[in-house]
């Protein structure tokens, strides 16, 4: 995380055909919350059928190269483009449909991408989690920090030019 609550998050959001209508209403959630400096909207809107890992990368990426602090992504389960934007170095994404999971993927992993899927939970469960969401943040000082350091260091080598 580099800017986070203290000058107001930066989001990047993205989702599906399938995630539309989350995307939309979660977005306005965000805009409107005070916790939150900008979010950036990667697509898609009705009617654009661009397969989710494209929009997951595209996110993640972002992310990845510090221009967003967090991507909240939705898919039809939440599965697909969390699957997708861990395919970035450097990212933990992860599906969570309730609190506690929600509390723990940043207080435990450090995870930078919540993924939700609109054919699994309700819209106002996932603006609730959302919300609880943007409230937490990891503390490089606790127990976490080095399970955290575990996962990272299994990220694969960059591929040197010969
Ligand atoms: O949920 C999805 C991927 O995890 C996506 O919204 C739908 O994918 P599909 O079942 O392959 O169409």
């Amino acid at each position: 995380m580099s800017a986070g609550a203290a000058e107001g998050w930066r989001i990047v959001i993205g989702n599906d055909e399938a995630g539309v209508e989350y995307k939309d209403a979660l977005k306005a959630m965000l805009e409107a919350d005070s916790r939150v400096a900008s979010v950036l909207d990667v697509g898609v809107g009705a009617g654009d059928t661009t397969a989710y890992p494209h929009v997951a990368v595209d996110a993640a990426r972002k992310v990845a190269q510090g221009e967003a602090d967090r991507a909240l992504l939705i898919c039809g389960t939440g599965l697909g483009v969390a699957i997708a934007a861990n395919k970035v170095p450097g990212i933990r994404a992860v599906t969570a449909h309730d609190g506690y999971s929600v509390e723990r993927s940043v207080l435990s992993n450090n995870a930078q991408v919540l993924t939700m899927g609109q054919r699994v939970v309700g819209l106002e469960l996932a603006k609730k989690l959302v919300g609880e969401w943007l409230g937490y943040r990891f503390d490089e000082a606790s127990a976490s920090a080095a399970k955290v350091d575990a996962i990272c260091s299994y990220e694969p080598e960059p591929t040197k030019a010969v």
